[in-house]
Parts: structure tokens; C-alpha cells; sequence
């Protein structure tokens, strides 16, 4: 696995037993699954908003703040980001249009 999402995930993990009011994690996650949540839907839409703008850097700035709340999102629900990379290891190779086929046999 990468070792810097490795590294995020044992920082991701260690803030929860922080204080709130040291750590923007350990806040996010005192506030709560659906305060997560809420945080991946603003994300993504600014994804999206960027994308249609065309702007670059906002797009990759964006991006980042996406995969990284989704990764504290794994995190507070007692997941690895290892579980997503097998997933994707497992989907390596493997026509998009072939699995969504099979599922429609
Ligand atoms: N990679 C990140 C990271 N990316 C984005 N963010 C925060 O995510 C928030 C993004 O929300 P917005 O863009 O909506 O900005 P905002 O207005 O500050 O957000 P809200 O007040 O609405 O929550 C910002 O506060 C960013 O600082 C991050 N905060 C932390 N990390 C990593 O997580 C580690 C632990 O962080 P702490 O828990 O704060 O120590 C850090 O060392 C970093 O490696």
C-alpha cells in the first residue's frame, strides 16, 4: 500500500483519541458519522464544481480534500484504506462494461 496513505491512516487512528480542540480530525469526529457525511457531499460537489470550471489546480485541491475525507470516513467506521486498494487491485484489469454485464445477466 502507499506508504503515505499508511501513514495517514495510523495519524487518522491515533486521532481518535485526541483532543477536539487540538486536532481538526478528532473534531470532525466528535461531531459525528452524519458531520463526516456532510463534509464528503461538500467535497465532492466542489470536485464537480471545479472540474466544470476547468480549473486545474482547484481541481487537484478539491480532489484531495475528497480522498481525504473519505478516508477519515473508513477510518471512523473501523476501516483501512488497504480494504479500497485490494478492492481496486482485485477490479485491475477488468473491462468496467464486462462487470456491469455479468451483474446484468
Ligand atoms: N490532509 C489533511 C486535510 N485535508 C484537508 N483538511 C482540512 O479539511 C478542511 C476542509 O474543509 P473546507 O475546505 O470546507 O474548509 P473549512 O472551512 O476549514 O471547513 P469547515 O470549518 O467547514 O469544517 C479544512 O479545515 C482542512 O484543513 C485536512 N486536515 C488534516 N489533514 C491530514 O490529517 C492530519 C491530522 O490533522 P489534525 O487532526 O488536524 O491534526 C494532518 O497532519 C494532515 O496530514
Amino acid at each position: 500500500m502507499s506508504e503515505l496513505l499508511q501513514q495517514l491512516a495510523q495519524v487518522l487512528e491515533q486521532r481518535k483519541t485526541a483532543d477536539p480542540k487540538q486536532s481538526y480530525v478528532a473534531n470532525l469526529y466528535s461531531k459525528g458519522l452524519d458531520a463526516i457525511l456532510k463534509k464528503i457531499g461538500e467535497e465532492a460537489t466542489e470536485t464537480v464544481i471545479a472540474a466544470k470550471n476547468g480549473d486545474t489546480n482547484q481541481l487537484i485541491y478539491e480532489t484531495a480534500d475528497l480522498w481525504f475525507h473519505t478516508l477519515v470516513l473508513l477510518t471512523h467506521q473501523g476501516l483501512g484504506p488497504e480494504l479500497v486498494l485490494n478492492e481496486l487491485q482485485r477490479r485491475f484489469g477488468q473491462s468496467g462494461l464486462e462487470e456491469k454485464a455479468k451483474r446484468h445477466q
